[in-house]
């Protein structure tokens, strides 16, 4: 059991909460005001939360010790992802955990609303018997127009086939491979909106979506279409819903969430051809233990100081490409620390290559270079640096950040290398992998070097002559200070040579200045890395 602190602000499962009690101190605390949460935050390092609870810039700013907010469910819109990525707090979700409820309930939905269901059930408890007030259609042969074709997209296009409709997609990234093996038409929103019986929301709520169904969109629909939206509310506008159900255009619409929540005196709520649910689409026990476990389980591994599976505010590897990318990782963060021990003056900019096989990882290299960038920060700057402000915390010190791959490989099968311009100088390192843990640090500027980063290292640049690493031993020696290893290497004789000591101490400030003092010896730093 460890000291940490974990404030639950949203109704989680049992089964999430009991995995956080046997590791940290967890406080349940529901349905608290945005002030009330802003006054307890500064005391925990984790927070759970569903799409109750707001967690805004506010909350984040008093939130002292934040390392983890972990959301149960799919969509992070109630979490100022700006404000935590800024403060190096790991956002992360549990996207897959709800899928099937949301789908499932979306079928539901569509189907109560083509058969009028809940206002059938009302009048029936009413006492009343008005058969033909409540003629439906039927779902078999019609269009359903599925706009957003992601986890829940796709889970609804294999159900629908099911039912035999017809499906068509409209996503701007959609996999038109899976959507083919689907049986689903892709097409545009100016080709879905005219032939959709059915049309179903299942995109974020973003700057693009907002609004996506309008008065314009509308328009272009078929009259008697029908509209479900269990996805999120602001996606569809409203007041264009309305209007339109009044004026006859749209038959009726099924809604699960609403721009406003609760919608509370909403136009759109009372009227009969449109039915309500109170954000359910994950509302099953099987969704709420898996959501609940998940970001449970995510929450201690980055107490732990590890990282989350599903984070939604930094680069995210695909699982399958993990093992691989790990030693890569791992290089980057020893080399960035190495190299900024090396360095003198303000720095100006940093360029990670990746040459051979180590260009391959494509976009997922932006894992690697955050973790080069916090080897390198880690060390002098004051806050926290960690996989998701590390790119933040360079640029906001005016430090250029910038990647290249290279089909170049300097004869290694992989290489990475780091170049750090200062105001006053320039020096870069160069690291290999060469099986998942054996990582090595191949050159040091234009110096062939061999060193498996780790532990404490004197580098020197001297001039190759007789003498000198003999009074570099002796002063290390008169410090009490052992020499394990030492590689020297050089590219003309009699020129700049650079020598690398490992040691197994850390070496004192004053034999580190009667060091540089030797006659020959042009810089010499000690690093731990
Ligand atoms: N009602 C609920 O309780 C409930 C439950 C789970 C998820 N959700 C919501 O459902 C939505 C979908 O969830 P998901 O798990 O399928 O997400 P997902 O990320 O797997 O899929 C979203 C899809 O939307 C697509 N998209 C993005 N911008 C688009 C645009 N401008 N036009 C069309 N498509 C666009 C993306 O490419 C992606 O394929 C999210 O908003 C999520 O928050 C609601
Ligand atoms: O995005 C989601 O996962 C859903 O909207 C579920 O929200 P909830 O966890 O508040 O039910």
């Amino acid at each position: 059991m460890t000291d940490f602190r974990v404030l639950v602000s949203d109704k989680l499962a049992d089964e999430g909460v009991d995995i956080l009690r046997e590791y940290c101190n967890v406080d349940v605390k529901t349905g608290l005001s945005e002030e009330e949460l802003i006054e307890i935050i500064g005391e925990y390092e984790g927070l759970l939360v569903r799409s109750g609870t707001q967690v805004t810039a506010n909350v984040l700013a008093a939130a002292e010790k934040l390392k983890f907010i972990g959301r149960a469910g799919a969509g992070v819109d109630n979490i100022d992802l700006d404000a935590a990525t800024e403060k190096g707090i790991i956002v992360a979700n549990a996207p897959s955990g709800n899928t099937l409820a949301a789908c499932e309930h979306t079928l539901a939905m569509m189907m109560s609303l083509s058969r009028n269901i809940p206002q059938a059930t009302a009048s029936v408890k009413a006492g009343e018997w008005k058969r033909s007030q409540f003629m439906g259609v039927e779902l078999n042969n019609k269009v359903l127009g599925i706009v957003g074709f992601g986890r829940i997209g796709q889970e609804l296009a294999k159900r629908a086939n099911a039912l035999e409709m017809r499906c068509v997609a409209y996503d701007p990234y959609i996999n038109r491979e899976r959507a083919t093996e689907l049986g689903v038409e892709v097409c545009t929103l100016d080709e879905l909106f005219p032939q959709a019986d059915f049309i179903t929301v299942h995109t974020p709520l973003v700057k693009e979506t907002r609004h996506l169904i309008n008065k314009d969109s509308i328009a272009q629909m078929k009259t008697g279409v029908r509209i479900i939206n269990c996805a999120r509310g602001g996606i569809i506008d409203e007041e264009a819903l309305a209007d339109a159900i009044e004026e006859g255009k749209i038959a009726g619409a099924a809604l699960d969430v609403y721009e406003n929540e609760p919608p509370e005196g909403q136009r759109i709520v009372a009227l009969p051809q449109v039915i309500t649910t109170p954000h359910l689409g994950a509302s099953t026990v099987e969704a709420q233990q898996n959501v609940a476990v998940s970001v449970a389980k995510q929450c201690i591994d980055v107490l732990e100081g590890g990282s989350a599976r599903f984070v939604v505010n930094a680069p995210m590897v695909p699982l399958d490409q993990q093992d691989r990318i790990e030693p890569y990782a791992r290089l980057a963060q020893k080399m960035g620390k190495l190299l900024i021990q090396l360095i003198d003056g303000r720095i100006e900019s940093v360029e990670i290559e990746y040459g051979g096989k180590a260009a391959d990882f494509g976009r997922n290299t932006k894992y690697i270079t955050r973790l080069a960038l916090k080897g390198m920060l880690d060390p002098i700057l004051q806050e926290p640096v960690n996989i998701v402000n590390a790119e933040f915390a360079a640029t906001e010190r005016g430090i250029r950040v910038s990647e290249s791959i290279t089909t170049e490989s300097k004869g290694f099968t992989n290489i990475m290398t780091i170049t750090m311009k200062t105001d006053s100088m320039q020096e870069s390192v160069s690291g290999n992998v060469s099986s998942a843990d054996k990582i090595r640090i191949v050159a040091i500027g234009d110096y062939m070097t061999d060193m498996t980063p780790g532990g404490d290292v004197v580098i020197s640049r001297h001039r190759d002559v007789p003498g000198v690493i003999g009074q570099f031993a002796t002063i290390i020696g008169t410090y009490d200070v052992n020499i394990a290893g030492m590689q020297v290497g050089r590219n003309q004789p009699g020129q700049e040579a650079i020598m690398v000591l490992n040691v197994d101490a850390a070496v004192p400030q004053e034999a580190m200045d009667k060091i540089v003092k030797i006659d020959g010896v042009s810089t010499a730093r000690y690093a731990h890395i």
